[in-house]
């Protein structure tokens, strides 16, 4: 017999408080009694379980038979987004805060650190963040790589996005910041790389007033188109933007688009340049001073 569940949560509001991500969705609580404690595989099976609860919940929900007696405190929150397959292990969210208001609306926060890495195509914005991950034990997320595997996963925006990327252009902002957010909030870690954004002027301020988040710093991988080209023509990951005239408009698009965002962070003190024309090792060496003396700071 499945146990009896206290609540269920509906639509998870947007953010209202400053460096707090949340996102739209559907999310099943669990009460302390069937919390797995620890991450591992084998608590998993306690999902097992939760999948046929979470059937019968969405059931009811979609009925309204739903009981929203709120209360309040520490708990699990395990996301079963309606896209999300049952037979995929539902992501979890660690101590997050949670709580129910009267309306039955939840309300998830978590407080995180983001640090924008930006510069041009082929700069080795990829390469670098691999190494910080490392050393300094942030989660790296690229919003080119979340894009392509959204167009991979057979959204109903992957058209859209392939069309974009194979133009060089930009995604609209409201599609890439719901993948960082989703990719933030189902991470255990609140340290993030984000890596390929903001882009645009749009992507910057939609970012700011939809996630609150400012910040911490913004690493800047200043290198020369002729560079760049190169390496990108040398890739050999098979994209589809990797093309000479692909890179040509993408190189347009950063000096037209992705500069200005970089002026703007800098006339706020937040840049930190760094000379990418040089080696992996060397590049790595300069990063590495700026984390460090950022690491103290905090
Ligand atoms: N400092 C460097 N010197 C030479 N090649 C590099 C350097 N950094 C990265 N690369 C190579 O250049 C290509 C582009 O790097 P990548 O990290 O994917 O750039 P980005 O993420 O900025 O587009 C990759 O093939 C990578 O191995
Ligand atoms: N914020 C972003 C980041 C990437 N994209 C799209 C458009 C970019 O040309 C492609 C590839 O971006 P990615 O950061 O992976 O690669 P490059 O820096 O161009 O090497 O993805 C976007 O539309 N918006």
């Amino acid at each position: 017999m499945c146990p009896v569940l206290p609540s269920v949560a509906v639509n998870v509001p947007w953010p209202t408080r400053p460096g707090v991500i949340s996102f739209p969705s559907i999310f099943l609580l669990l009460p302390h009694s069937l919390q797995p404690q620890t991450h591992n595989t084998s608590q998993i099976r306690n999902f097992v379980l939760v999948h046929s609860i979470t059937r019968r919940i969405i059931v009811q929900l979609r009925q309204k038979r739903v009981d929203t007696n709120g209360y309040c405190g520490r708990c699990c929150i395990i996301r079963v987004g309606l896209r999300q397959s049952f037979h995929h292990v539902p992501s979890v969210i660690w101590g997050s805060e949670w709580c129910l208001d009267a309306n039955g609306s939840l309300s998830i926060e978590k407080k995180v650190k983001v640090v924008f890495v930006l510069g041009g195509p082929g700069s080795g914005k990829g390469t670098q963040c691999a190494n910080i991950v490392e050393h300094f034990g942030y989660t790296h997320l690229s919003a080119g790589d979340l894009l392509r595997a959204e167009i991979k996963s057979g959204s109903e925006n992957g058209t859209m996005i392939q069309n974009m990327i194979t133009e060089g252009k930009i995604v609209p902002s409201e599609v890439t910041i719901k993948l960082l957010q989703r990719a933030m909030l189902e991470s255990e870690n609140d340290k993030f790389l984000i890596d390929g954004f903001p882009r645009n002027e749009e992507n910057r301020a939609a970012f700011e007033r939809v996630t609150k988040i400012v910040p911490e710093f913004v690493l800047f991988f200043d290198c020369a188109e002729e560079e760049m080209e190169l390496r990108l023509l040398n890739r050999n990951q098979g994209r589809v933007d990797d093309n000479i005239e692909t890179i040509r408009k993408r190189f347009k698009v950063f000096v037209e688009s992705s500069l200005p965002v970089i002026e703007y962070y800098s006339s706020r003190g937040k840049v930190r340049k760094i000379d990418a024309g040089r080696s992996v090792e060397e590049v790595f060496e300069a990063v590495k001073s700026i984390f460090s003396s950022a690491t103290v700071v905090a």
